[in-house]
């Protein structure tokens, strides 16, 4: 079984405008309300794959109860822990360029993250755990470590997409997967990585320096390195103007897991993760099987020799 794990959902709140004005009223012409998060996305998006899973994290107040309907209306199976606050909402602004507010988390209580470590007592081997966002404000920064490695012991398969302090921790306890884009991997180890080669070196370093088995390094429109030991191929997808990037990489975590896990071969699951994030980054809102089977076709794959480590 699949479950996708949020800690910190939101509410995402969408709104497109023809200009954006700092100082001053500005006018949406068009908006979504979304529920939204990494792994929450990466669970819808698995649903338009025609995989399923089950969403777990903490929700609460009248924004969680919000983004549980829906996801129940969409037939997601759901299992969060309850707390007191509001679950965040994250403003999304399309304009000339993409702004993004992303909100504060509610307070999580050792009660909260006690409940929420019981439910993980329930995986087993043959369950994959999707660890996907930010950090709740207060819990200790090695959460995902610990619960990496709590699970690995289990035989559970972890697909990790963090950023910052907790992708660094995370990577300590060898999580199966993990996708961090070039920036990420490029603040993890202080280093500036602005082309493909320069991603999958370091892609490769951290494949050496974790216990880590497959690697997607994302790099918007250049596509994605996929690493796995001796194996690095360049996914790219066609250059069109992209019209939404927010859902892009959890998206492609979701293409990533529909094919794999389907045992397909390293190629075709790159190809068909590249298409999963393309196909969102192309569309208002995330891509439809139909856009990713459409985008597979354009999708090219390139097998890369990546450097020594430096
Ligand atoms: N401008 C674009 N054109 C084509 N594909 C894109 C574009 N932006 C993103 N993608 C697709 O989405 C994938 C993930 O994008 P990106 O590297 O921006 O991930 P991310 O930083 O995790 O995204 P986000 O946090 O916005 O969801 C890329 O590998 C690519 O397949
Ligand atoms: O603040 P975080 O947890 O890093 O990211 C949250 C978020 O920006 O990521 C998703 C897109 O990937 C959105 O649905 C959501 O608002």
């Amino acid at each position: 079984m699949i479950y996708t794990l949020t800690l910190n959902p939101a509410l995402d709140y969408v709104v497109e405008l023809a200009d954006f004005q700092t100082g001053t009223i500005n006018r949406s012409k068009k908006e979504w309300k979304y529920p939204g998060g990494k792994g929450i996305n990466v669970s819808r998006v698995l649903k338009n794959l025609g995989t399923a899973s089950t969403a777990l994290g903490f929700t609460g107040g009248f924004t969680g109860e919000h983004i549980e309907k829906v996801l129940q209306h969409e037939h997601i199976e759901t299992d969060f822990v309850k707390v007191n606050g509001d679950t965040r909402i994250n403003v999304k602004v399309k304009a000339q360029e993409e702004t993004e507010i992303n909100g504060m988390s509610p307070e999580i209580t050792e009660e909260h993250l006690d409940a929420l470590k019981e439910k993980l007592t329930h995986l087993s081997v043959n369950d994959q755990l999707v660890i996907a966002g930010s950090l709740p404000k207060g819990l200790p920064v090695d959460t995902y470590k610990q619960f990496i490695a709590s699970l690995k012991e289990k035989g559970v398969k972890t697909y990790v997409d963090t950023s910052g302090k907790a992708l660094k921790k995370a990577m300590e306890a060898g999580p199966y997967f993990v996708k961090p884009n070039h920036l990420e991997l490029a603040e993890l180890y202080e280093v500036s990585i602005t082309t493909v080669e320069d991603a999958a070196c370091y892609g490769k370093k951290l494949l050496h320096d974790y216990d880590i088995t497959h690697a997607v390094i994302s790099m918007a429109g250049e596509g994605a390195v996929y690493l796995q030991e001796n194996q690095a191929i360049l996914a790219k997808p066609p250059h069109r103007p992209a019209v939404n990037s927010v859902g892009a990489g959890d998206s492609l975590v979701a293409g990533f897991l529909h094919s794999h896990l389907k045992g397909e071969s390293p190629e075709e699951t790159l190809t068909y993760a590249v298409s999963a994030g393309s196909a969102t980054a192309f569309s208002e809102s995330f891509g439809t099987e139909e856009d990713v089977k459409k985008m597979y076709q354009d999708v090219q794959i390139t097998v890369l020799e990546p450097s020594e480590k430096r």
